[in-house]
């Protein structure tokens, strides 16, 4: 299949390169930018020097749908709430990596992101897909909105829980911390080295666009209650992890919880639960598709810890892309993901 990547110079769309390279079923014919038209790859990244022979090529709807099967957008928001559509009216599939298409309700988008939100048909167009909870949704749909990086950690660390409608109202808090690549490739003051070298940052308190995506989705495995979560910048390149609490009244042990996930997750081939009293890290997730979780149970509070650990390039955005065009086009969900995390 031809696939086509537009913001391949930025740090998702060169971890959909890493990955896509290593694809049995797609192959990348095509490269877009805004900024860079032809240039090969490599004169923007030296690591894949010799790799893509391919030039940059301007945004052009109509061409790309004509040379592609697939476009991935790993463009900031505000960019596909208007190609995307162009590219799938004109038969191209598409998986978008922004928030463009993510939060159903506009007003809520524009509160959000400060931005325009994309038009109502092709918000209800655009499937929401976090695979391990709604994949039934994806087979053989032509337009996929790909989950946010927290809200892949904070999801799946939350779901089995609250699809058994087991932790109380208003008591779900997030502490999440990620590391800087989140931010993407441009540079700004709060991520630069003498800025964030040996230093902690909390940011966007109460104000993270990723709120009204996650409690979207929470609504509709049954919680329905406004969440605290809050993001801090870590001195690391990659990796995320959601710190996440929240309150249990019925009489329950730790080890019926951990069965809960078990149940959950024991066919799940990117989920790894850790054995109780055990936490994972970022680095034992790093470069894969895995999300690890670990999870205790406070009987003196009622109140369980559970911590899930991504990658935020990867099953944060490029590697869970990969599984929801594996899963869009009918191919087995793993392929060209079965790698283990670089480690150390
Ligand atoms: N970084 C992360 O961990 C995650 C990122 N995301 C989302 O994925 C998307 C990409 O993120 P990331 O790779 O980090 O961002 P980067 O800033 O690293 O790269 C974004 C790329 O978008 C392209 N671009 C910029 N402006 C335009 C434009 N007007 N039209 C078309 N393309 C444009 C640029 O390429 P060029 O100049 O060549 O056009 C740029 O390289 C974002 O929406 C982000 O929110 C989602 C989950 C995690
Ligand atoms: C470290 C860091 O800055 N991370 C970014 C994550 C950006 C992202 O993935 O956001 P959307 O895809 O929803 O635009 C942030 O917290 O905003």
């Amino acid at each position: 299949m031809k696939i086509g990547i537009v913001g391949a110079t930025g740090y998702g769309g060169a971890e959909l390169l890493r990955i896509l390279q290593a694809h049995p079923e797609f192959s990348i014919t095509s490269l877009y930018t805004s900024s860079q038209q032809g240039k090969n790859i490599d004169e923007h990244y030296a690591h894949l020097t010799g790799l893509f022979p391919q030039k940059l090529e301007e945004i052009n709807p109509k061409k790309m749908a004509e040379e592609t099967d697939l476009i991935f957008l790993a463009t900031p928001s505000g960019i596909s709430s208007k190609l995307a559509p162009e590219l799938v009216e004109q038969g191209c599939s598409v998986i978008d990596l922004s928030g463009d298409f993510r939060i159903k309700n506009q007003m809520k988008y524009e509160q959000w992101y400060k931005k325009k939100a994309a038009d109502r048909f092709w918000l209800e167009e655009a499937i929401y897909s976090l695979p391990e909870l709604n994949r039934e949704k994806v087979k053989g749909a032509k337009f996929i909105s790909n989950p946010g990086c927290y809200p892949t950690a904070t999801l799946l660390g939350l779901a089995p829980l609250v699809k058994k409608g087991l932790l109380t109202e208003n008591s779900i808090i997030i502490d999440a911390k990620s590391g800087v690549s989140g931010a993407g490739q441009s540079a700004s003051l709060a991520t630069i080295y003498s800025e964030l070298n040996e230093n902690l940052k909390v940011y966007k308190v109460n104000q993270h666009q990723h709120i009204p995506e996650i409690e979207q989705m929470l609504e509709s495995l049954g919680y329905v209650a406004p969440i605290t979560f809050q993001t801090h910048l870590i001195p690391m390149t990659r990796g995320i992890m959601a710190t996440i609490y929240g309150n249990i009244d019925t009489n329950i042990t730790k080890e019926e919880i951990w069965d809960i996930y078990q149940q959950s997750y024991s066919d799940e081939p990117f989920i790894r639960l850790r054995k109780l009293g055990n936490f994972p890290t970022t680095k034992e997730v790093a470069g894969s598709n895995y999300c690890d979780i670990g999870l205790d149970f406070d009987e003196r509070t009622s109140r369980v810890t559970i911590v899930s650990v991504i990658d935020n390039l990867m099953k944060g955005a490029a590697s869970q892309a990969v599984q929801n065009a594996n899963i869009m086009f009918g191919f087995d969900e793993t392929l060209g993901l079965q790698f283990s995390p670089v480690y150390p």
